[in-house]
């Protein structure tokens, strides 16, 4: 495990933004485990969590000309990462977000911020089944613009519709890179070295057996 990756589940640990229980997740999944990054509730901890998702897609080689950070948790992290991006590493990139209902009246529509063109960078905090990512991707295209890769907090490793992981099939189908600061195989690491976590790392393994690749 890299130090940046135990930085960051560290932090989530700390915060509470990774909870050991028992969970219902959006593609129905009852997980023994849970990423909340609606914890990050802080300028000190949204800067750390902006500095983290800046530095992977930096040293990375994907060329993005925008970020797009899906409704809700994805905005602040999109956010974060733009200012992130603009104030230490001198980049100044647009950035849009979306809401989960359009709005009837003002502005009006789906989509808040710079209207997207171009190469699209998605911004998100965990892929599961892919449900969310996929349909950032077809939002993406439906505006003529194009993905270029999908950077995230959290990559739970689960299947998607085949027997690959859901991040491995977007990679695939749509041929973008889907970064991720750490996966459940770095969390698995965590909580079998970890003799306050170690009693949750059986049960971890075992959901791993069930919808793990
Ligand atoms: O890969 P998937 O199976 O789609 O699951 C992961 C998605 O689920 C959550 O979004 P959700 O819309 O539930 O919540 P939010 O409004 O709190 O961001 C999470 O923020 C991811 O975007
Ligand atoms: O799959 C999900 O719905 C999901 C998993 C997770 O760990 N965190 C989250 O916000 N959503």
């Amino acid at each position: 495990m890299h130090a940046y990756q135990r930085d960051f589940l560290d932090l989530a640990l700390r915060r509470d933004a990774l909870r050991f229980g028992e969970f219902t997740l959006k593609s129905g999944r009852i997980s023994p485990y849970f990423f909340n990054a609606g914890r990050f509730d802080s300028g000190a901890d949204l800067a750390a969590l902006g500095s983290a998702y800046a530095a992977s897609v930096l040293a990375s080689d994907i060329g993005f000309d925008m970020l797009f950070g899906p409704a809700y948790k994805g905005i602040p992290l999109a956010a974060a990462t733009a200012v992130t991006l603009a104030t230490k590493y001198d980049r100044n990139v647009p950035v849009a977000y979306n809401r989960k209902e359009a709005k009837a009246h003002g502005e009006g529509g789906m989509l808040i911020g710079a209207p997207l063109a171009g190469r699209v960078l998605i911004v998100d905090d965990v892929i599961t089944a892919g449900t969310a990512i996929r349909e950032s991707l077809a939002l993406i295209h439906a505006h003529g613009a194009t993905p270029c890769g999908v950077l995230i907090a959290l990559d739970r490793e689960e299947r998607g519709q085949s027997t690959l992981s859901a991040a491995q099939e977007v990679s695939a189908e749509f041929s973008i890179p889907v970064l991720a600061i750490a996966r459940l195989t770095e969390l698995l690491t965590l909580t079998q070295n970890n003799p306050t976590l170690a009693l949750h790392h059986a049960r971890l393994a075992e959901y791993r057996q069930q919808y793990g690749v």
